[in-house]
């Protein structure tokens, strides 16, 4: 006698496989439904005009999600080979010849099909301020060849203009907020500190300090439900090419033929041309009477007397406000941590003084060091670097240090809070995505409402009901139906 399994009735059996059929189409439709779509993505393109250089970014996000959940990346860069666009002043038409080789590298990037509708935007920044000040036919002649050339290619050009100084302050503090993922979230945020060629910026949010004191350094954004009142100031000249450019013009007030610069290294010798060093709105007005026409630059590579030199191109005497930074410039208490992109990141990279655990107080001695090593050593030691950078390294760092410390009151302590950052998760920091988001409208003012779950966590809720309910539906046969109680079965 062979005991036969009581599951194995034709009506276990059909009640099985209906059950294991329901559940997998149960599982199959809401995964199918809920899938996230064929992603699909769009795309935009900024041309970040500055003083040294012009940069191409082409930025992309999933089509379907451009206004709430999608994360915009970027996912190209372009340096344009050459100066920036405001150094076309005497040919304009070049400053758009420029443009082509990025562009033409971007029409292959963005898939045809979207060609049409990709915005492309052009914002220039304190070169061209420089620029327009000096000479403003001069800047619409290089604008008029930039438009002229971009519009030559498929892409939806939506213009190029000068970005205010608040503008690019502010955009900038949005692009690394929105790479930290922050603003999303309502974290606390991050400020940003920009150094360009030309002008730098300082931005952050900081408590209970009065926007009315200085209304100029305030923009005031609600993003995704959140309300923030950022400072910002964007201080033209200060970039570190015009910088060094005030900071020469004080040691040549008189003329001289000669300058012993510490803040170039001992050994360094080349000679300049008045005319060059005083081609700047910057420095124009302190052009010596009668120079000579050139000067003999040397180094003497001395950190503390070159700190002595970079605090001359600030201006500590007044403040007609509650407290200032420098020039008369309202700046609100430090507040949190800071990214600093941009030639903060290059220099301080070149110097290894991105770690920011590094103290303060090292990072001078280490730049004392560095400025006392002599010129021939320095090429020696690095003969890949272009020569006008390597000889440049010494002043920056200072100026770098000068600028925070002195400058914007970071003191031993908060100067921990500086992180020296180049891109955050593959995007680079800077103003250009920030600009992007908000010509595009990509940051709503109110959080998007989200699905309760995420994906995943829908799927998995739904298999597991599915199973219970499966299984309590066979216990409740097995244990109300008699006829599928254990029965003996005679064959
Ligand atoms: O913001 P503005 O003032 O318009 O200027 P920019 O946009 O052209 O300025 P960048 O941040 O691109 O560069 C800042 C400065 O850093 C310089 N620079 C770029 N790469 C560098 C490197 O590897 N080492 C040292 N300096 C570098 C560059 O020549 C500028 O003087
Ligand atoms: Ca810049």
């Amino acid at each position: 006698m062979k005991e036969k399994n009581p599951w194995h009735t034709p009506a276990t059996i059909i009640i099985t496989v209906i059950g294991v059929i329901a559940i997998v189409a149960l599982v199959t439709v809401a995964v199918l439904q809920n899938r996230p779509v064929l992603q699909k993505y769009k795309y935009g393109i900024v041309l970040d005009a500055g003083s040294s250089h012009t940069a191409l970014y082409i930025y992309e996000w999933p089509a379907e999600k451009d206004n709430n959940t999608g994360r915009v990346e970027q996912k190209y860069s372009c340096k344009v080979k050459g100066k920036g666009i405001s150094s076309y002043a005497n040919t304009p038409e070049k400053a758009g010849e420029s443009l082509n080789e990025c562009m033409q590298e971007s029409v292959k990037q963005v898939p045809k099909e979207r060609h049409h509708e990709t915005p492309l935007y052009l914002g220039a920044t304190a070169g061209m301020r420089l620029l327009n000040l000096e000479n403003s036919l001069a800047s619409d002649k290089v604008f008029q060849a930039v438009e002229k050339a971009l519009q030559g290619f498929p892409f939806s050009f939506q213009g190029a203009r000068i970005l205010s100084g608040q503008e690019e302050g502010a955009f900038g503090w949005v692009t690394v907020n929105y790479l930290d993922d922050r603003l999303k979230q309502g974290l606390e945020t991050t400020g940003a500190l920009d150094l360009g060629g030309a002008s730098t910026q300082i931005s952050f949010v900081s408590d209970n300090y009065d926007i009315s004191e200085s209304p100029s350094n305030s923009v005031t954004f609600r993003l995704y439900g959140n309300d923030y009142n950022l400072y910002t100031h964007s201080f033209l000249c200060y970039g570190k090419d015009q910088a060094l450019l005030m900071a020469l013009a004080h040691q040549t007030k008189s003329g001289p033929k000669t300058i012993v610069d510490p803040c170039f290294h001992p050994g360094y010798l080349e000679q300049k041309q008045y005319s060059v060093l005083y081609d700047s709105p910057c420095v124009s007005a302190r052009k010596p009477q009668n120079p000579t026409t050139t000067f003999s630059h040397t180094g003497a590579g001395n950190f503390t007397q070159c700190q002595d030199v970079v605090k001359k191109v600030f201006n500590f005497t007044s403040c007609q406000y509650s407290r200032c930074s420098f020039n008369d410039v309202f700046q609100p208490p430090l507040q949190g941590t800071y990214g600093a992109f941009s030639a903060y990141y290059f220099v301080m990279d070149f110097l290894n003084l991105t770690d920011a655990s590094t103290p303060l107080e090292t990072v001078k001695q280490k730049l004392a060091s560095y400025c006392a090593t002599p010129w021939n050593q320095i090429v020696q030691q690095h003969p890949t670097i272009k020569v006008k950078y390597l000889s440049e390294y010494c002043f920056s760092g200072t100026y770098i240090v000068t600028l925070l410390t002195e400058g914007y009151n970071f003191t031993s302590e908060s100067y921990a809070n500086i992180n020296f950052i180049k891109e955050i998760k593959g995007s680079d920091a800077g103003w250009t995505l920030g600009y992007m988001l908000n010509l595009t409208n990509m940051i709503p003012a109110e959080a998007p409402d989200l699905p309760p779950l995420p994906h995943a966590g829908y799927v998995s809720v739904v298999t597991i009901t599915a199973l219970l309910l499966f299984v309590l539906v066979i216990l409740s046969l097995f244990c109300f139906c008699p006829g599928f109680k254990k029965q003996p079965h005679i064959v």
